[in-house]
């Protein structure tokens, strides 16, 4: 462990050295290479350009799929509750009600496993459009459905399409973000997705007395796949995606439109890189490199450790139980006494929405690991809170139909919704956003395969959450179902706590570094605090010169030593 930090220690003062322009011909300096994948295009950008408007339509464009998978699992608590007797003429049991849930997980899940792979083989845009096409026929499907289980499978092919855009648009956003602001831009599909769910409990609250509402609220659905399927027509996939179909005229034009200010040499040369890159994929024919970067996830211990750290972190923030709050929310608040269930729904999913914004500002400046340290046991005491309040409401199931004991609305029930309520802060904070950042854990070899694992881990999670929790409501109690949250909740914060190490600010080549021979946690918060430090003298030097002279400044002296 000491030595690894001698050789960091090493490195920063390097780096230092060379980021701040100040090139150094001293013999004796170690000198810190690039990162060597498509961050490099980043740190040309750090240092030197602004953020181009094309960046900012592309993010946009791809976090639609984020929006649509907010909006897709957020619309279904309120349409369960206004569904009624629209289906098969009878009202759904809580069985029926959690398969309608589960099919979009499911259908999901099924998905996630080859988005990654999809993505690698056919083009990020493509399965992104694909996608929409699965949302429009998964939409229609529920549109017209008069029986539970045309329901279901339109569900389950939305679900389809969601599985792709949730893994895929991060994915496509990391590969055109210049790496300063990455991590924020990565949060923004987290706010679309957020504000999608925010939305959809608004259009349900809206729409709660209206004839067929639910029908409408499905149907509003198909406006962002319809706009987002149109734009990609007329734009481009990402600059790695073609640079790997050998493509690298493309790949150049995408580049030069990205980053307005930077020279040809320094695109030709980014090419290069990446095409390099792409050749040391082991393997002759796709197939073959698809099985060596399989093994290469499992056995090289940076990326295994990577990839227990994304599976781990999406795990957790499924297990500990928010979806079944998103799912079943209006469920849950009809049954403790509140008439207008919808609407208390849509506090839960604001406070998600506020506190991902408040994730956005803190997720670099205080870093991961600090916001999932104070989010997890702050979820963990709200739990508790919760499972506490439901033992004095003394909920019991007859049936499929809740009694609350007490009669209804109540103190106790005021106390499940304002912990419900510092439950979603906490969550949203933290877990609800840090699990997406997962594309730094993996270097790029892996990083396809490496997302899909995680992100199939989050659908696993989801499903299981949205296929059981009516029923541990019936049959371990609120109060057991809650308690049993914040026991997951504490294990998971003990995991982070020995686990997780702070990745804020490092570039990915320090992150397998950190991962190389075990969590590293001591080192990695070293090592962030330094480039924080690094950072601020930078802008304080960016000041001292003028902002212009910052953004104009030649290309850096670090990428053009390469
Ligand atoms: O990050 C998101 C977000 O927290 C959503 O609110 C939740 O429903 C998703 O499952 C999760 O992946």
């Amino acid at each position: 462990m000491a030595s690894q930090e001698s050789l960091f220690k090493s490195q920063f003062d390097d780096d230092a050295g060379v980021k701040s322009g100040s090139r150094s011909d001293e013999p004796d300096r170690i000198q810190i290479k690039p990162v060597n994948d498509e961050d490099d295009t980043s740190v040309m950008i750090t240092f030197n350009q602004k953020v181009s408007p094309f960046i900012i339509v592309l993010t946009f464009v791809a976090s639609i799929s984020g929006f649509m998978f907010g909006y897709d699992t957020g619309y279904i608590s309120s349409a369960l509750v206004s569904i009624g007797t629209d289906l098969d003429g009878k009202v759904l049991t809580y069985g029926e009600k959690e398969i309608i849930t589960a099919a979009t997980s499911l259908g999901a899940l099924i998905t996630s496993i080859v988005a990654g792979t999809a993505a690698d083989l056919w083009g990020r845009k493509p399965c992104l459009m694909f996608s929409n096409l699965l949302f429009v026929v998964g939409a229609v499907l529920q549109i017209s459905a008069h029986r539970f289980w045309q329901m279901a499978a339109g569900r389950l092919i939305m679900g389809f399409g969601v599985g792709i855009g949730s893994l895929i648009s991060p994915l496509f956003i990391s590969e055109i973000a210049p790496k300063n602001i990455r991590g924020r831009l990565t949060v923004i599909n987290s706010l679309w997705l957020t504000g999608g769910q925010l939305i959809a409990y608004g259009c349900g609250a809206g729409l709660d007395k209206v004839h067929n509402g639910w029908r409408i609220l499905v149907g509003l659905s198909l406006i962002p796949t319809v706009i987002q399927f149109t734009c990609f027509c007329f734009l481009p996939d990402t600059p790695r995606y073609y640079v790997m179909k050998g493509e690298l005229q493309k790949a150049s034009n995408v580049l030069s439109k990205s980053y307005v200010d930077a020279p040809e040499d320094l695109i030709e040369q980014k090419i290069k890189e990446l095409n390099a890159l792409n050749r040391a994929i082991p393997g002759d024919t796709v197939w073959e490199r698809i099985w060596n970067t399989i093994k290469e996830i499992h056995t090289v211990p940076s990326n295994f450790r990577a990839l227990i750290i994304g599976c781990a972190l999406q795990g957790i923030q499924q297990f500990c139980g928010w979806n079944s709050l998103m799912y079943f929310s209006g469920t849950i608040f009809q049954t403790v006494g509140f008439s207008n269930s919808t609407a208390v729904s849509i506090i839960v999913a604001g406070t998600n929405f506020i506190f991902t914004l408040v994730a956005f500002f803190a997720i670099d400046r205080i870093g991961r690991r600090v916001i999932l340290l104070i989010g997890l046991p702050g979820m963990c005491g709200a739990l508790i809170v919760c499972a506490i309040a439901f033992h004095f409401m003394d909920i019991q199931f007859k049936g499929t139909e809740a009694v609350v004991a007490n009669g209804g609305f109540s103190a106790w029930g005021i106390v499940v919704i304002v912990s419900i309520i510092v439950y979603a802060a906490f969550y949203a904070l933290g877990i609800g956003t840090v699990p997406w950042q997962q594309s730094e854990l993996f270097p790029q070899a892996v990083r396809g395969i490496g997302t899909s694992y995680s992100t199939a881990t989050n659908w696993s999670g989801s499903l299981v959450i949205a296929s059981t929790f009516l029923t541990m409501l019936q049959n371990i109690t609120p109060t057991g179902t809650f308690a049993f949250f914040a026991a997951l909740s504490f294990i998971s914060f003990l995991f982070c706590y020995f686990c997780y190490p702070e990745l804020s600010g490092l570039e990915l080549e320090e992150v397998q570094m950190i991962l190389a021979d075990g969590f590293n946690i001591k080192a990695s918060k070293t090592l962030a605090k330094k480039r924080k430090q690094q950072l601020a003298a930078q802008k304080a030097a960016a000041k001292h010169g003028g902002l212009e002279e910052f953004h104009k400044s030649k290309p850096s002296d670090e990428l053009m030593e390469c």
